[in-house]
């Protein structure tokens, strides 16, 4: 069970986006993907949830080829959190949550006692019980992140991919959503910009700049000083933090430097 990417290139004009990209998210793992604004997160990301299509076989999930499974069996699979969700039409808080299990449905099924009770145990996992009539376009930025969130979590998938998903959100939501991610028995594949939440949550990082992937490997493996000075152009201290166990990164702003 994996999701796999082989020698993925995305060009527009001129411009190489991404640069023969290759990885492997294994079952149950949960990977980060970080690197500077503008390194191609988010056009990667995109073309393992479709908004672009992939030439030739170059993405997997399980060994088939994303581009032959139909919409839902995709929605099945694998839970997308994406950074836009303008949205032409309002909806309450509930219908939004409730289109997760739109891969569990068969043609013209209602709702059912399940999908309900679920849906309750979702919002009540990101925190916006009592929020079910509310309308999803009157809410603040961080609320429509949790609601985005626990449809992601309605969807029940083996796979979820996020695109920034603590964006917007104030510092303990940032950690509760981590940790509810943490949490669930599935695979992870997630842009995150802030280094120390990707070394708290992360099994594995994927360091991208300019569209190539320049390192793989653990927070301790990737997350170096010379590596956030290479690419990020920022000095930076790494210790470990002992209340955690796990490294920390203090940068250090008057030490800008030159990047790549
Ligand atoms: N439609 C487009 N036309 C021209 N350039 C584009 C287009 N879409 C993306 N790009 C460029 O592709 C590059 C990668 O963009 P992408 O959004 O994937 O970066 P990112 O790593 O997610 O950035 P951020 O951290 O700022 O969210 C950027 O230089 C961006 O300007």
């Amino acid at each position: 069970m994996s999701l796999l990417v082989k020698h993925l290139d995305y060009e527009i004009g001129n411009d190489r986006i991404l640069d023969q990209i290759s990885l492997e998210i294994r079952d149950g793992e949960f990977v980060g993907l970080v690197g500077p604004n503008g390194c191609g997160k988010s056009t990667l990301l995109k073309h393992i949830y479709r908004t672009y299509k992939p030439k030739g076989q170059t993405i997997f999930l399980d060994g088939n080829d994303i581009m032959e499974l139909s919409a839902k069996k995709l929605a099945g699979a694998l839970a997308v959190m994406a950074q836009e969700n303008q949205l032409e039409f309002d909806f309450t808080v509930r219908d939004m949550v409730m289109f997760g299990r739109y891969a569990h449905k068969k043609f013209l099924e209602g709702d059912t006692a399940k999908d309900r009770e679920l849906c309750e145990k979702c919002l009540r996992e990101v925190g916006l019980t009592g929020y079910e009539t509310r309308s999803y376009l009157s809410l603040s930025g961080g609320e429509k992140q949790r609601v985005l969130l626990a449809r992601v979590l309605m969807q029940e998938s083996r796979y979820i991919v996020l695109d920034e998903p603590t964006n917007h959100l104030d510092v303990s939501y940032q950690y509760q959503i981590m940790d509810i991610l943490r949490n669930q028995d599935v695979t992870v594949f997630s842009s995150i910009h802030d280094l120390n939440l990707a070394a708290l949550y992360c099994d594995r990082i994927i360091f991208l700049y300019q569209g190539k992937i320049v390192d793989c490997g653990t927070p301790e493996e990737v997350l170096t000083k010379e590596n956030i000075r290479k690419y990020f152009g920022i000095e930076a201290q790494v210790t470990r933090n002992e209340a955690t166990g796990k490294m920390q990164i203090y940068y250090l702003p008057g030490w800008v430097t030159e990047k790549g």
